[in-house]
């Protein structure tokens, strides 16, 4: 049977899941399930042939009993209140599993960023802040990058904000650029966090990094960062792609080449040391580590019987779906959740906010060490915990994410 699950309602079978498992007290699975609160934002943007066009944003706060909100902003077209309450589900999830002392949020606008030229771009950006400020603050929420939108987007709002406040905030996002406060390092930090995940996982199996074959699905801020610090150790990457499509090396692409080229030309299609893939085949190559890093839904109920790779570590969040990650679990392939995998941004993130409202910043050298060390930490956590609990990955890091949650809902005194 195939399925047709929306994100929320795919995040909500994965809680479920879990909540069955770890006889999750129903009062706190009753709080889990929705959202603290949703705002969706009309606005208006002048576009540059003089018309004025209307936008849809959204801002969800998940859960904030762990600390105040935090998570991206996506700008894509196909963004909507579901895709965003399953993200911030998601992020209140990861900033556990890390613990880092944040809730979950996220936020995103329907638009495809590169129809917009960089004038309109920044008008929506600061229009869109404005409306959703209500709910941001060092304290209270803080955006960080995701799909669409960069350092650049991240500099805007802290504009807006700080134009609204009337003095410079920069804790109010993360993600920025270093000459306003940004972090040193949060640029390559997912990926980064991918990679050392990726060979905790073959360590605790035996493996090692070095020689493995990878496919990355997604050459953006994830994927080209994770694909580079695999090349750099030591692994054959086969195939990359994006939304133009994909490329293949069975003898392993040349990624600093590969960066000279995307940046001259806008995409990974055309490489020449590369001949063309489909890009779904990307999927079903039989490498060792496959990295999906692109959008949400890609291995589901369909298509996961094709997949031949040993260990999927998934750089985007919600890749796979819940009748994927049975069909992959039977098969055998190990399976290491977005909620672990891709929390190195976040983790930097939170070392940006320290920073910020510390004014004390820091080398990069000290930022990766702290990455390193709080992502090898909350992977044994989870591998111990599949190890107790004789399960996979996903459902492991659950037990600690949502445990870790329940543990302070309840320690608030909700549920005396
Ligand atoms: N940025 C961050 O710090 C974090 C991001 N994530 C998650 O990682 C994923 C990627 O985010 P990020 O790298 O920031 O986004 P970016 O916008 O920087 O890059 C997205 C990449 O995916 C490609 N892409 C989009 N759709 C497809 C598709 N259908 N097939 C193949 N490639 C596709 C894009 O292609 P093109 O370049 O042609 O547009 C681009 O290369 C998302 O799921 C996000 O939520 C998770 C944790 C942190
Ligand atoms: O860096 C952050 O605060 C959030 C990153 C993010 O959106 C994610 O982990 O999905």
């Amino acid at each position: 049977m195939s399925e047709h699950l929306d994100s929320f309602a795919m995040a909500q079978q994965q809680l479920a899941a879990v909540a069955e498992r770890i006889n999750l007290d129903p009062n706190v699975h009753e709080v889990l399930k929705s959202p603290k609160r949703e705002l969706t934002v009309h606005f208006p943007v002048s576009m540059r042939d003089g018309s004025i066009k209307m936008f849809t944003g959204y801002r969800v706060h998940h859960n904030l009993t762990r600390g105040p909100a935090k998570g991206g902003i996506r700008f894509h077209p196909e963004t909507d209140i579901s895709e965003v309450k399953a993200l911030a589900f998601w992020m209140t999830i990861k900033c556990a599993v890390v613990n880092l002392p944040f809730g979950g949020a996220k936020g995103g606008v329907a638009c495809d960023p590169r129809q917009l030229n960089l004038a309109e771009l920044e008008d929506l950006t600061r229009r869109y802040t404005t409306e959703i400020a209500i709910l941001l603050g060092p304290d209270k929420d803080i955006p960080a990058p995701d799909m669409g939108t960069n350092g650049q987007t991240m500099a805007w709002i802290m504009d807006t904000y700080s134009m609204l406040k009337g003095t410079t905030v920069p804790a109010v996002v993360t993600g920025k650029p270093i000459a306003i406060g940004g972090s040193e390092g949060r640029i390559e930090a997912t990926g980064r966090g991918v990679v050392t995940i990726a060979r905790e996982t073959l360590l605790s199996r035996g493996n090692q990094l070095p020689d493995s074959t990878v496919a990355v699905q997604g050459f953006g801020n994830v994927g080209a960062a994770a694909a580079k610090l695999f090349y750099r150790s030591g692994c054959k990457i086969q195939a990359v792609s994006d939304v133009q499509g994909a490329i293949f090396n069975q003898n392993g692409l040349d990624i600093l080449n590969l960066e000279d080229w995307v940046k001259k030309t806008g995409t990974v299609v055309g490489f020449p040391e590369s001949e063309p893939l489909a890009p779904e085949e990307l999927l079903y190559l039989p490498v060792d580590l496959l990295i999906p890093a692109a959008l949400q839904n890609q291995l589901t109920g369909e298509n996961a019987h094709k997949v031949k790779a040993r260990y999927i570590i998934e750089g985007a969040n919600g890749p796979t779906t819940p009748e994927a990650d049975k069909i992959l679990n039977d098969k055998g392939v190990v399976v290491v959740p977005d909620v672990l995998a891709n929390a190195g941004g976040v983790t930097v993130s939170y070392f940006e906010w320290v920073q910020g409202l510390q004014s004390f910043f820091w080398s990069e050298s000290e930022v990766n060490a702290k990455l390193e060390q709080i992502m090898v930490r909350a992977f044994g956590q989870v591998n111990a915990a599949a190890k107790k609990h004789n399960c996979d990955f996903r459902t492991a890091a659950y037990i600690v994410g949502v445990g870790r949650v329940a543990e302070a809902i309840t320690a608030l005194g909700i549920f005396p």
